[in-house]
C-alpha cells in the first residue's frame, strides 16, 4: 500500500508566556519572563493511503491546525516522524510544496488588489508549471469551477463563494497528489457547498488526489470521506469508518410508517411483542417506531405489522452524525463511549 500521509508518534509543544498577576506581577514579567509548555499535539500516529478522502475533525483547539501545519511544512515537530509524499515536509520544502495545495478557508493565497488570473499565472511560476500543462489545467478548473467570468476580478470584490472557488483552482493548478483543506466550506451557502463537494470527489476519482479534509461541518465528512479521524485536546480518540463510527455509536432508527386504513397502538404492540420497540401514533394512520439498536432490525419489525393493512409510506430516519459525533466530544473518547454504553445495557437486562 502506498502512503501518503505518513506520521508516527507526532508531537507539538508551544511556549506560552505565563501573566503573573496585578501592577507588580506584570512589571515582574517586564524583566524576567515565565513560560509554560502547551502540548497542542500529543504523540499521535496516522496512516492515509493515496487516493484517500479523511476527515480530520475535532472540536475548537483539539488540534487540527497545528496538525494541517506540520504536515504542510509551517510547523517544525516539537518530536516525532511525518512523510507526506515521501517527504518530511519542513526539511524539504521546495519540492514537497510542488506535490502538495493547501486551501485554508479563512486565509487567501490568492493576491488581494490583482485580478485572479494574474494570481493564478504568479503561482504557475511558483509552482514552476509548463505553459502546456497550465493551459490544459487551466481549461478543466475553469470549466469545473466556473471561474470564466471571475479571471479578471480582483479578489476583494469577489463573494466568499467565488473566492473559495478560486481558492481551490490556485491548490490545484499543479495537480498535486496531495490535497490539504482546512474548513474549505465555512460560511459558504449550501448551493456552493455542493458544488465544491462535487468537483472535490470528481477530482478524487479522475486523479487520485489524495484529501485531508478539516472541518466543522459534518456533512462535509458525510458527503466525501469513507474515513475519519477524530481528535480531542491533542489525542486521536477515532480513526476509522464513518460507517462504523455510525453503527457503533447510533443509538437506533426510528421509522415513521404510514398505514391505508387507521390502526391502533395496542394492536402495533401486541404485533411486536417480545421486540423492546416504542410506539407512538401521529395520527390514526402514522405511527412512529423507535427501534433501538440492539433491540431489533428495521426489517423484523416490519415483517410484523406489514399483514394488518396496506403501508403506503416508509420513512426511516437514524441518529444523524452531528449527534454521534457531539455525544463523543461530549465524553472525550469513543471507546470511553462505548464503555459507558455497554454499561447501560448490562443494567438494562437486569
Ligand atoms: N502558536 C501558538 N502558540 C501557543 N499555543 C498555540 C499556538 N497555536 C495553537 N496553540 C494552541 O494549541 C491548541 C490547538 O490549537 P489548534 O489551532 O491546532 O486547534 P484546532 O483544532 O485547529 O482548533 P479550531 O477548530 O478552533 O481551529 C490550542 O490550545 C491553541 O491555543
Amino acid at each position: 500500500m502506498n502512503l501518503a500521509i505518513d506520521v508516527h508518534r507526532l508531537r507539538k509543544e508551544f511556549k506560552v508566556q505565563k501573566n503573573r498577576e496585578g501592577l507588580k506581577g506584570a512589571v515582574r514579567d517586564l524583566f524576567r519572563r515565565e513560560y509554560n509548555q502547551v502540548a497542542a499535539v500529543k504523540d499521535i500516529s496516522f496512516q492515509i493511503p493515496q487516493g484517500e478522502i479523511c476527515g480530520y475533525i475535532g472540536e475548537n483547539g483539539a488540534g487540527k491546525s497545528t496538525t494541517i501545519k506540520m504536515l504542510t511544512g509551517i510547523l517544525v515537530p516539537t518530536s516525532g516522524d511525518i512523510r507526506v509524499g515521501g517527504f518530511v515536509p519542513y526539511k524539504e520544502r521546495e519540492k514537497f510544496v510542488r506535490n502538495i495545495g493547501v486551501v485554508f478557508g479563512q486565509r487567501s493565497q490568492l493576491w488581494w488588489d490583482i485580478g485572479v488570473i494574474e494570481s493564478f499565472q504568479l503561482l504557475k511560476k511558483v509552482y514552476r508549471v509548463p505553459d502546456a500543462e497550465y493551459r490544459s489545467r487551466m481549461d478543466e478548473l475553469v470549466e469545473r469551477l466556473q471561474l470564466g467570468e471571475l479571471l479578471n476580478r480582483p479578489v476583494r470584490k469577489l463573494s466568499l463563494g467565488q473566492r473559495m472557488r478560486c481558492e481551490l483552482a490556485a491548490s490545484l493548478i499543479h495537480n498535486p497528489e496531495i490535497l490539504f483543506l482546512d474548513e474549505p466550506t465555512i460560511g459558504l451557502d449550501i448551493m456552493v457547498k455542493t458544488e465544491i463537494r462535487e468537483f472535490l470527489k470528481s477530482m478524487n476519482k479522475r486523479y487520485g488526489t489524495t484529501i485531508l479534509l478539516t472541518t466543522h461541518d459534518l456533512q462535509d465528512i458525510e458527503a466525501l470521506c469513507s474515513r475519519v479521524i477524530m481528535l480531542d485536546d491533542g489525542r486521536i480518540i477515532y480513526d476509522g469508518g464513518l460507517e462504523e463510527l455510525k453503527e457503533r455509536w447510533g443509538k437506533g432508527k426510528e421509522v415513521i410508517l404510514r398505514f391505508s386504513e387507521p390502526v391502533s397502538l395496542p394492536r402495533l404492540r401486541e404485533l411486536t411483542a417480545g421486540l423492546q420497540v416504542d410506539w407512538s401514533l401521529d395520527n390514526e394512520l402514522t405511527a412512529k417506531v423507535w427501534i433501538p439498536q440492539q433491540a431489533a432490525s428495521v426489517s423484523e419489525v416490519l415483517s410484523r405489522v406489514v399483514g394488518i393493512t396496506t403501508i403506503e409510506d416508509i420513512k426511516i430516519l437514524e441518529t444523524n452524525t452531528d449527534d454521534i459525533v457531539r455525544e463523543i466530544y461530549k465524553s472525550g473518547s469513543a471507546e470511553a463511549k462505548k464503555e459507558l454504553r455497554e454499561e447501560q445495557e448490562v443494567t438494562l437486562h437486569v
